[in-house]
């Protein structure tokens, strides 16, 4: 079967871990950006924001991890927390922004962001850029989102780690397709 540029894209991609600068230029972030705004979207609320971060900022944003850290934490965890943004030359902070709608409850809006991101990630990628999704205690705490300027409503759906590849790591095994799909009824 003769495969489609975007079905192939989205069958070679991988996430990695290991990026380098430079990280992806203006004109592909943008394109990228662009995409994450095709994600369906119910009602077309637009509930989601991205958070550009690079040069000094990334230093800010380890600062931020730093001090997320609870207060048992030794002093080697609250540096390996503030060193972890370093790891890209660009980090983008996917916000799911929800506002109030008689319709779409606020975790379909998070489903929306979550596919913006998707998209965006598969974008990075498929323009020739490395890139990683990650989350961990730092997206749920409180010293990170308000340091980011989030409101109380919006949440951390992901940190896209970005820039140019520069180790592959080695490709994660994909589960064949019947391991996850039935018929219904059976
Ligand atoms: C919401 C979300 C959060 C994730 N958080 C992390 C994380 O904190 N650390 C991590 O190593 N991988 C995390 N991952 C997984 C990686 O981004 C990646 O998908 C995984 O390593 C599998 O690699 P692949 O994308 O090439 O299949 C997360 C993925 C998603 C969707």
């Amino acid at each position: 079967m003769t495969m489609n540029t975007v079905t192939r894209a989205i069958l070679d991609r991988s996430s990695e871990p290991r990026l380098r600068a430079p990280a992806p230029p203006k004109a592909v972030l943008d394109l990228a950006l662009a995409c994450a705004a095709r994600a369906p979207d119910h009602a077309l609320l637009r509930p989601w924001r991205y958070l550009v971060v690079e040069g000094d900022g990334l230093q800010h944003l380890g600062d931020l991890f730093a001090a997320s850290a609870s207060a048992d934490a030794t002093e080697a965890q609250r540096d390996k927390l503030r060193k972890s943004p370093l790891r890209a030359p660009m980090v983008l902070v996917a916000v799911a922004s929800p506002v109030s709608h008689p319709k779409v409850p606020a975790h379909e809006q998070a489903y929306s962001c979550a596919a913006a991101t998707a998209y965006l990630e598969l974008a990075l990628q498929a323009e020739g850029f490395g890139a990683m999704w990650r989350t961990g205690a730092v997206a749920e705490s409180t010293v990170v989102r308000e340091g980011l300027g989030l409101s109380a409503n919006e949440s951390i759906v992901g940190f896209i780690y970005t820039g140019t590849v520069d180790t592959r790591k080695p490709a994660v095994p994909r589960p064949e397709v019947a391991e996850f799909t039935s018929n219904w009824p059976g």
